[in-house]
């Protein structure tokens, strides 16, 4: 006779709570949380040790949607905390304000910069400039859900900007992003007020994120071309 459901169940709790006590300690700072039945009583267990030991895990990595869900509904924390980020730009302003995107992963980008406490640029002096869209004059990267790029292009000629859809370098159609996005490219000139932009821009339906980066950064760093490095 198979065995009952529930002394399955109990025999499952019964070896994540064993692993998890042994295997977790003090020093434990990120913990990888995979998929299933079982699993399900690691993560509560984990979760019951942080509470009551004040376990210092600082992020819980998923394996699957399952997974995202037990480390969220537990109360763990799912992304670690960023001290510091570091990442290119292809303009920044005077005020740090900065347009990216040109490698087509601008969410992803900016999902990192702003989950991270600081955020310093990384650039060549050519990125170094006073007004976004002077330097930098292939436009302001849009990601853009496939079935809507052709309203959002015409929104955008309404708002004053030429739209171009990111076509892919050796296939007969547009550049698909990690996301399954189009990008559009929307040059606007140089741009006065970014952070109005920005927001009119994100206004449009269809439009998932755009490569505006507005009052993100804390300091840039420009490799010059006389060997020097220009900190702002
Ligand atoms: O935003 C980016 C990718 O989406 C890049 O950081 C930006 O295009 C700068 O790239 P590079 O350092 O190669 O000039």
């Amino acid at each position: 006779m198979p065995p009952a459901a529930d002394a399955v169940e109990a025999a499952k709790r019964l070896a994540s709570v064993r692993a998890v006590d042994e295997r977790v300690d003090a020093a434990t700072r990120v913990v990888g949380i995979g998929s299933g039945s079982t699993v399900v009583h690691a993560v509560a267990r984990l979760a019951e040790r942080v509470r009551d030991e004040r376990l210092a895990i600082t992020a819980c990595i998923p394996s699957s949607f399952q997974a995202q869900a037990l480390i969220l509904d537990a109360g763990l924390p799912l992304f670690p905390a960023i001290d510091v980020a570091f990442d290119g730009a292809d303009e920044v302003d005077s005020a740090l304000n900065c347009i990216k995107g040109g490698g087509g992963c601008h969410l992803q980008e900016k999902l990192v910069i702003y989950n991270a406490k600081r955020f310093y640029i990384v650039a060549d002096h050519r990125k170094d400039s006073s007004v976004l869209g002077t330097a930098w004059r292939q436009g302001v990267p849009l990601e853009v859900v496939p079935m809507a790029y052709v309203p959002v292009m015409a929104k955008i000629r309404e708002l004053g900007g030429t739209p171009v859809l990111r076509m892919a370098a050796k296939k007969a159609g547009p550049v698909v992003t990690d996301n399954g996005n189009f990008v559009v490219d929307a040059d606007f000139g140089p741009i006065d007020r970014p952070a109005d932009l920005n927001e009119a821009l994100l206004r449009i339906p269809g439009v998932v994120e755009t490569g505006l980066f507005c009052g993100m950064a804390h300091g840039a760093y420009f490799g010059m071309a006389d060997g020097t490095v220009k900190v702002r």
